[in-house]
């Protein structure tokens, strides 16, 4: 049992919010790499092999190579300030708190944990009860659930719980991957990429894979990543022929979801498709699979199979229509945990922007 959940007299009740994302190296080179992964690729929500025989794949033909080869690629995406992915998260956190600070009188502590590496879901979960949250709302940076990535989130969530003696009100939010808000910011940040440079003779939409097995096994994912597909491509007004929904980073030689986008971006190159846009809204924050996967490699399979113009449209990140969404989702959930303190008035504004964006269900 964890000491920091020991109770105390006239503690004071807060209501937190914690945003969990997947996780990243802490930095671009083997050495960090290596615990990543293996922590990663160790865990049976992501590979669902038995552990007899993944044991010696991992530890035989992955670990050896996969480290380098990848700090490799994280090289080439690296911000100064750090991993595109723990930048972004780290300023969406910061947005949202403000946002909930503006909208409502009795604001919830709002941080973020990376369910591998740092910060650990461990040390702010501990935090957040020492700051006294006695409710928390677990929203992982996931629109789309998939046990792969929003279960091994709420499993460290219910791990780390399981060990304390005064636990935490928690609720969870499984997935947004259909919220009128979260479409509206995507269709938003397309037309403004359109205003800008132009528009596409197609619009793929890109989704991270997850082996086909999971989807036999009832994995919902990929039903939310074409529902997502639809949503977005719905709120564009774009025909069937306009647009792809397809699937990307598949990991081994087993079969997963498909289309697969490098596939779909060779045939499109290959029949001469002058240019092609793609968005990956699976992923709310740029990071090594939209910036060195799609606006790097994928770009080469496009461009060297004859395709002329490849244009990648960079993620929600810190745009305020995402952090509005991310709010309205927020305060959805933490109805009866805030005194009934939301400003009707601050709830008003943000559903006319939703609507003014003309995101349909
Ligand atoms: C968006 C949700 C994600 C799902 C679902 C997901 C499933 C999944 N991923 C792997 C293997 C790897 N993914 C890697 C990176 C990575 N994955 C996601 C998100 C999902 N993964 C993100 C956001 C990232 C980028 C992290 C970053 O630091 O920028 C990697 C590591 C990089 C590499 O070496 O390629 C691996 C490995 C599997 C096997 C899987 C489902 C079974
Ligand atoms: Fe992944
Ligand atoms: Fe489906």
């Amino acid at each position: 049992m964890t000491s920091k959940s020991h109770y105390q007299h006239g503690s004071r009740n807060r209501t937190g919010v914690l945003l969990i994302n997947l996780g990243t190296p802490d930095a671009p080179t083997a050495q960090a790499l290596r615990p990543y992964l293996k922590e990663f690729l160790s865990n049976p929500r992501v590979i669902e092999v038995p552990r007899l025989i993944w044991w010696p794949i991992l530890h035989g033909f992955i670990l050896p190579f996969r480290p380098k080869a990848s700090a490799e690629k994280y090289t080439k995406i690296w911000m100064p300030e750090g991993s595109p992915l723990k930048v972004h998260t780290e300023r969406q956190t910061k947005l949202l708190r403000e946002m909930l600070q503006a909208r409502l009188k009795n604001p919830p502590m709002v941080e973020y944990a990376m369910n591998i590496g740092k910060p650990s879901v461990t040390t702010v979960l501990q935090n957040m009860q020492a700051q006294g949250c006695e409710r928390i709302l677990v929203i992982p940076l996931f629109p789309q659930y998939a046990a792969s990535s929003t279960a091994a989130a709420m499993d460290n969530v219910f791990m780390i719980l399981s060990r304390m003696r005064n636990q935490p009100a928690i609720r969870t939010v499984k997935q947004y991957h259909d919220h009128p808000a979260y479409i509206a910011a995507l269709a938003h940040n397309v037309r403004d990429y359109w205003s800008a440079h132009g528009r596409p003779d197609k619009l793929i939409i890109s989704f991270h894979g997850t082996p086909r097995s999971s989807l036999d096994k009832g994995d919902p994912y990929h039903c939310a990543c074409q529902k997502t597909g639809r949503l977005l491509a719905e709120a564009l007004t774009l025909d069937a022929n306009q647009y792809t929904v397809c699937f990307q980073s598949r990991f081994g030689k087993a079969k997963w979801l498909t289309p697969y986008t490098a596939v779909t971006l060779e045939e499109l190159g290959k029949s001469r498709t002058q240019r092609v846009d793609v968005i990956c809204p699976g992923f709310v924050s740029d990071c090594l699979e939209t910036l060195e996967e799609i606006a790097i490699e994928a770009k080469s399979i496009f461009v060297q199979a004859g395709g002329k113009e490849f244009h990648y449209i960079p993620c929600l990140n810190e745009r305020n229509d995402w952090i509005q969404a991310l709010a309205d989702i927020t305060c959805s959930h933490l109805h009866g945990w805030l005194d009934n303190e939301v400003s009707e008035e601050a709830t008003q504004l943000s559903r006319k922007l939703a609507l003014e964006m003309g995101a349909k269900s």
